[in-house]
């Protein structure tokens, strides 16, 4: 059943929140007393949908409903999960907790996006604190995954359990904080080194700019995938960390930081700094900038996904998710044999397009080889299979490119067995964006040992699924295109 969403407040974080949840197929009410909250959540859903549905190699399900409501009442009637996104500020977000407590059910989530209060601090006067806690999530909410969850001790088990549940169906992953403590474990950082690049600005050391470089050049890069004692431990080298920390651990005590102490916030300091930082990227808009950021997170998290490692990993393991009770979760015995297999259901990424605003040529390969790889995995050639020692490499391939699709398609793959015998595969596959047939691809695979490296039969159990869908594809008519070659110039 389709699950709902309550966003009190609507800004830049609830709008994100909005997005997250409605691409997930939730649906969502909204509630922000600001007249222009429409339009703003309308630009972020919309950054939102050319970024977020392309992350993984699985179509995300149909859109949720975005509605907008005149009350808080309103917005939290059917909630299963309520996000307060109020401005940082304890007395308003007690005036919402009140009122949100008043009208919605008791077994749903209240999830604060606060930066820095502590869960006992927003449970104070609620009518069920244990009801309420901490769900802090960092911009764009859409794409970074990371919640920091914190209960505090009125939290009730059982709705953390079930807060970690949905937060995870979300894409989302859920950091359980057993203590609380003043902005969490996250902001704690981001508030250290802030203080730290004030005061490298005020005392004239580097700009907005060559800060930014100082961070984005090289240890940004590396804390997004290995985060700080990974990395620390690396630095230590064949040692690990205690060498690290018998080298690097003086320095505390060396005059490295200023954390102790906070620059003032004057006019010439905050002058000094927005001027920096319009004569570094004030040539393009928030929403341009946004865009920016989007892509690259896209293409730095799909990296990741494709490594299996941290953020990256969290995406794989979201996909098993998302195929469940779905035809790309299927087993062979359940799909009929007399009709194309279908093989994939994706969303172009923006990291597929080309400088002519299209999916790039490889990207057919590689979403066809992907279908190939369902394949097999549908027919027995799986993860255990391989690593028992047989697989299929591919002898050759012809693409015929038919129609061009952009980022953010919803793109299928049906795939005919042409020929299942012994160690031979002949697949065809044709990928369509509704009923838009885009391009086909066919490939010769052989099945080997994957010890000698040479042809060899699959087993039994390999060959009896393609030979069933091989005799049941041989009843249809020839696909379009069958055996096509490009033909050399006479
Ligand atoms: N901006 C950021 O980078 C992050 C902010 N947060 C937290 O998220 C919360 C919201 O922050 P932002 O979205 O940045 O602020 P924002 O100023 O962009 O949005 C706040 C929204 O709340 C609405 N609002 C004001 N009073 C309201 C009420 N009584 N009921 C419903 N809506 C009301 C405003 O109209 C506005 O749209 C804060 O607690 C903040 O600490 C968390 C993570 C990151
Ligand atoms: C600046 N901030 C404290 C509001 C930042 C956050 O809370 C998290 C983020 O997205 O950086």
């Amino acid at each position: 059943m389709t699950k709902t969403a309550a966003i009190i407040g609507g800004g830049v974080i609830g709008g994100g929140w909005a997005a997250r949840f409605a691409l997930n197929g939730w649906t969502v009410q909204v509630f922000d007393p600001d007249p222009e909250a429409e339009r703003k959540i309308g630009e972020v859903m919309a950054n939102a949908r050319r970024s977020l549905p392309g992350l993984t190699d699985v179509a995300l399900p149909d859109e949720g409903e975005v509605r907008f409501c005149a009350s808080i009442a309103e917005a939290v009637t059917g909630a299963d999960w309520i996000q307060e996104s109020v401005p940082e500020r304890l007395e308003i977000k007690h005036k919402t907790f009140a009122e949100v407590q008043a009208h919605c059910a008791a077994d749903a989530v209240i999830g604060s996006s606060t930066s820095g209060f502590k869960p006992s601090q927003l449970q104070q006067g609620a009518a069920r604190p244990g009801q309420i806690m901490v769900a802090h999530p960092f911009n764009p909410v859409y794409l970074l995954p990371l919640v920091e969850l914190v209960p505090g001790d009125a939290g009730d088990p059982a709705l953390i359990e079930q807060a970690k549940t949905l937060l995870s169906g979300i894409g989302m992953y859920a950091l359980h904080l057993k203590k609380e403590i003043d902005a969490h474990v996250a902001d704690r950082f981001l508030e250290a080194v802030w203080r730290e690049a004030l005061w490298l600005v005020k005392d004239g050391i580097a700009t907005t700019e060559e800060i930014d470089n100082a961070i984005r050049y090289g240890f940004g890069i590396r804390w997004a995938q290995m985060g700080l004692f990974e990395t620390y431990r690396v630095a230590g080298g064949e040692a690990g960390m205690k060498h690290f920390m018998a080298q690097f651990g003086p320095c505390l005590s060396w005059p490295w930081t200023k954390l102790m102490d906070v620059p003032e916030f004057t006019d010439e300091l905050v002058d000094l700094i927005a001027g920096q930082s319009d004569a570094q990227s004030g040539d393009l808009s928030i929403r341009e900038l946004e865009r920016v950021r989007d892509n690259n997170l896209v293409t730095m998290m799909r990296g990741l996904k494709a490594q299996d490692w941290g953020a990256g990993a969290l995406l794989n393991q979201q996909e098993v998710l998302m195929r469940q009770g779905t035809e790309m979760g299927a087993r062979a015995a359940d799909l009929p044999a007399d009709q194309p297999v279908p093989t994939a259901r994706r969303t172009v990424p923006l990291d597929w397009t080309d400088y002519n605003g299209h999916m790039t040529e490889s990207r057919y390969l590689h979403a066809f080889a992907d279908a190939t790889d369902r394949f097999m995995e549908l027919i027995g050639c799986d993860a255990a299979y391989i690593s028992s020692g047989g697989s299929y490499f591919t002898a050759e391939t012809h693409i015929r490119h038919l129609d061009e699709v952009h980022a953010g398609a919803v793109i299928t793959i049906t795939t005919r067995v042409v020929l299942g015998e012994g160690k031979k595969m002949h697949l065809f596959h044709e990928m369509r964006e509704g009923d838009r047939l885009l391009a086909t691809g066919e490939h010769f695979l052989l099945h080997v040992d994957l010890e000698t490296r040479k042809p060899s039969p699959p087993s039994p159990q390999i060959e009896a699924n393609l030979v069933r869908f091989a005799q049941g594809h041989a009843q249809l008519p020839a696909p379009d295109g069958l055996g096509r070659a490009i033909g050399a110039p006479r």
